[in-house]
């Protein structure tokens, strides 16, 4: 499989390439040349993998001349592995036909495990085959973070610098990065907005002597890598419900738009997807733009779902892409003008075709706290906000006879304050995390400036190849 980017300059390249490449150097997402398709006895045949073997029949067709199947099931029984639930991602009935699909009983309790526990099992297969080094740069609004540093610590391949926007993450998640104290880890705390922290990443991949220097790679979900391994949860659950023989719909928190990205992703490989629907919180440009054809950028504003607080939702490029027929001249043009006003409307047809697929509801933080209390009221189920906000939207977009899936994203104990205030519980940390309150943190504080972060990694560097 080759990959092209979404603003067309870059040369087709192959999984491993663009695994460690991340951002194409046009400034564009890679995309699959096409779309792989299982036919709707390869899914019913599915239904009998493990997760791990799932998965890597999954990634198999997008890393196809990359990495062979036999390694991809073994990469994969690996990232599993240390998972707390033997489903890896179980579906818990919370209203009659609304499923809570859990994907945060990974190490770091949020779905960015799902796809980051593998991601590290890849980079080190690719580095170790290539004899290389990268440098990962990354940056979260809280779950990213903490999910890449638990993949990557340790690693004699890589160094991992972090950015979180400065006191804009809960205490947990922040905890979470911050006292993890291997040698080959960098938080940096920015004054700033998570959109700022993924300015900075793109930024230092603009920068082409930086970005040559420290061989730089990226695993937020602008690397395809990541979207490949967020698909086969969808295609898990949807195999639990009966697909391919019936259809089912999906509904997801969204900030960065990378996870629902995945759903629709497996919809285009032939996955019976009838509805996408997305939940966002009081940034809501997705949803603006899904219900008027007006994705026009505000402030970010802090909200009980931090890791949503994002303007920019990255991942949107590619489903334009898409919409507008793999015009990459197009796509390059819309995205570079949006860049420069803040304002991005479509021609109406394209517009419909979105609509036509997706879904979208925006809850302040007022409706997460009481759709977290009626939650718990109802069905005892104790759901974090941005988990919450998903399946408020799924059951907006309930359809008799046709199963709601929703992505629970996080794990209520990392937002303790917001579950506490809904419902009155205090949510422990499971035993690994326990002491979390106690370590020492670790971390820098830096301005909003491309300098002097470059400059922040560059004296990691130095330091962490120094001791090594
Ligand atoms: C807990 C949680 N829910 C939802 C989201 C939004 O997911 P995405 O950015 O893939 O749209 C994030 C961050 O990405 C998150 O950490
Ligand atoms: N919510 C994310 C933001 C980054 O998303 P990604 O999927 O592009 O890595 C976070 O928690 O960091």
């Amino acid at each position: 499989m080759q990959y092209r980017s979404t603003r067309g300059d870059a040369q087709p390249r192959s999984f491993s390439d663009i695994l460690l490449a991340g951002l194409a150097e046009d400034g564009g997402l890679y995309m699959p040349e096409t779309w792989p398709q299982f036919t709707p006895q390869e899914w019913r045949e599915m239904r009998k993998l493990s997760y791990p073997d799932l998965a890597a029949r999954i990634l198999s067709v997008f890393a196809e001349g990359s990495i062979d199947l036999p390694t991809l099931q073994t990469l994969c029984a690996r990232a599993y592995a240390g998972f707390s639930h033997a489903a890896i991602a179980p579906l818990v009935e919370v209203e009659n036909g609304l499923f809570s699909m859990e994907l945060f009983h990974g190490p770091t309790l949020a779905f960015k495990d799902m796809a980051m526990q593998l991601l590290g099992q890849l980079f080190e297969h690719v580095l170790t085959e290539r004899n290389q080094r990268v440098t990962i740069v990354g940056a979260t609004s809280g779950d990213t973070g903490s999910a890449a540093i638990e993949a990557f610590r340790g690693s004699p391949h890589l160094s991992v610098a972090i950015l979180h926007p400065m006191g804009r993450t809960s205490d947990v998640q922040r905890r979470q990065m911050t006292t993890v104290k291997d040698d080959n880890i960098l938080n940096i705390a920015v004054e700033g907005t998570f959109d700022d922290c993924q300015d900075l990443v793109k930024a230092m991949f603009a920068d082409t002597q930086f970005r040559n220097e420290i061989n730089l790679s990226a695993v937020n979900s602008i690397n395809w890598a990541r979207i490949a391994a967020q698909i086969p949860y969808y295609v898990r659950a949807a195999l639990m419900m009966g697909a391919p023989d019936r259809e089912v719909s999906f509904a997801v928190p969204t900030g960065n738009f990378g996870n629902v990205l995945a759903a629709w992703a497996a919809s285009k490989m032939g996955l019976p997807v009838r509805r996408l629907c997305i939940g966002s919180n009081r940034n809501d440009i997705l949803t603006r733009f899904l219900t008027s054809n007006d994705m026009s950028m505000r402030a970010v504003e802090p909200s009980y779902s931090p890791s949503m607080d994002i303007q920019i939702s990255s991942n949107f490029e590619r489903l334009l892409f898409e919409l507008l027929d793999r015009d990459a001249e197009a796509c390059r043009n819309t995205m570079l003008a949006f860049r420069q006003t803040g304002r991005m409307t479509v021609d109406p047809a394209v517009w419909q075709r979105a609509k036509d697929r997706f879904g979208a509801l925006m809850l302040d933080d007022e409706a997460t706290l009481a759709e977290m209390q009626t939650l718990w009221e109802r069905s005892l189920y104790l759901a974090d906000p941005h988990s919450a906000i998903g399946l408020a939207a799924g059951r907006q977009e309930q359809e008799p006879g046709i199963p709601m899936i929703v992505a629970a994203t996080a794990h209520p104990a990392k937002f303790p304050d917001a579950v506490r205030r809904a419902t009155g519980i205090d949510p422990a940390l499971p035993p690994h995390l326990a002491d979390l309150f106690t370590r020492e943190e670790r971390y820098e504080t830096q301005p909003n400036e491309l300098n002097i972060i470059e400059d922040s990694v560059r004296r990691h560097l130095a330091g962490h190849t120094h001791k090594a």
